[in-house]
């Protein structure tokens, strides 16, 4: 997959696709629908066009972290996916002040002389959202590209969305957001030096920042662990605290996974931690020992929800 970071002065080449048009926050089972339409829309290349930052970002620079995944993750889900090119339009003043109109001419016919543009029903763009699908559909017929506008999909009258998946993670329903995803919800990133003090309780932890990222359901969670670098590469199982680590003062909120039946240095690797079950919240303990005692328990615990994966 070619990552293209502007709509101007694109290779020959990398224009002319079929794509699909979004935030794509997450990838979710909605998301791929869109891509599959995409897909199947013609015989051009596939292709997904982005925005980095996101749009929520953009506009309100301050709120808190909410995105699903970083840029890199997304990217890495729509290459699995058989994406061949992925437009990661740079949102700026520029692009959020573009009417529908401007932005199907300059960006979607000039700039990536689009064969094809599959969005949602819901989708809405150009400034300050006043573009729909609808509208979409007849700029394409004014300037020679075709839509195809996907039916939003769902099950049990809930509509699959990035915020229904960030609300379900929030209250530690991880199998709802699975069931929205099609995937476990993966916090990625490369394993930093913490405290150390893990080793000493018997439990050597992974530490991973979780800036920037929406924060799910601070807590104990069983959880599987793909290493993606190094000499261990491969898939394990594990338990990780997600939070502030009462017990030790305040502190910033980070991931620390500790891995089963593993021994092993895992600085500077890269994991994938995928948040299988929520066990319960962090607390504060009267003592190390109650703090270890209550580590084992969670470690049984996940040992036997993880048994069968
Ligand atoms: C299974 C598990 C459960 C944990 N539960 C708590 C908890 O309830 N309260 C807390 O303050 N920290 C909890 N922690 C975090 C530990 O305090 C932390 O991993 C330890 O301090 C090591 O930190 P370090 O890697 O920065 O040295 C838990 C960690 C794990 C792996
Ligand atoms: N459930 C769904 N079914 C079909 N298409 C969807 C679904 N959800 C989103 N889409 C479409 O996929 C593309 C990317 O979605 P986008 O990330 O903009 O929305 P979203 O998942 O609904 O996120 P949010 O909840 O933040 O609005 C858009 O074209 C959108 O209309």
């Amino acid at each position: 997959m070619r990552i293209h970071h502007d709509w101007k002065a694109l290779p020959p080449d990398a224009r002319g696709a079929s794509v699909a048009m979004g935030n794509f926050d997450g990838v979710h089972l909605g998301h791929r629908s869109v891509i599959d339409a995409a897909r199947a829309a013609c015989q051009a290349p596939l292709g997904v066009i982005t925005f980095e930052p996101h749009p929520r970002e953009f506009f309100a620079p301050d709120a808190p972290a909410f995105r699903l995944m970083n840029a890199e993750s997304r990217a890495n889900r729509l290459a699995r996916l058989g994406v061949e090119h992925l437009y990661e339009l740079p949102f700026d003043a520029v692009l959020a002040g573009l009417a529908p109109e401007a932005f199907a001419r300059e960006v979607l016919a000039g700039g990536l002389g689009v064969r094809h543009v599959t969005v949602g029903a819901d989708f809405c763009f150009g400034r300050q959202r006043s573009g729909d699908a609808r509208m979409l559909a007849q700029l394409g017929r004014d300037l020679g590209f075709e839509v195809t506008v996907a039916p939003l999909i769902g099950d049990g009258g809930l509509q699959y969305s990035s915020t229904a998946i960030r609300q379900a993670l929030a209250q530690g329903r991880t199998r709802d957001a699975e069931r929205m995803l099609g995937h476990w919800h993966r916090i990625d990133g490369a394993v930093l030096h913490g405290d150390k003090r893990g080793r000493d309780l018997g439990y050597p932890t992974a530490n991973m920042a979780v800036e920037g990222l929406h924060l799910p359901a601070l807590g104990i969670y069983a959880v599987l662990v793909d290493v993606l670098t190094g000499p261990d590469r491969g898939s394990y199982k594990g338990v990780a605290s997600l939070g502030v680590r009462p017990m030790f003062g305040e502190n910033r909120p980070n991931l620390e996974v500790h891995v089963f039946d593993f021994t092993a240095d895992l600085y500077g690797q890269h994991l994938s931690v995928a948040l299988v079950e929520y066990l319960r919240p962090e607390a504060r303990f009267d003592s190390l020992d109650a703090l270890v005692a209550q580590m084992d328990r969670d470690s049984a615990q996940a040992r036997e929800i993880l048994a069968t994966r």
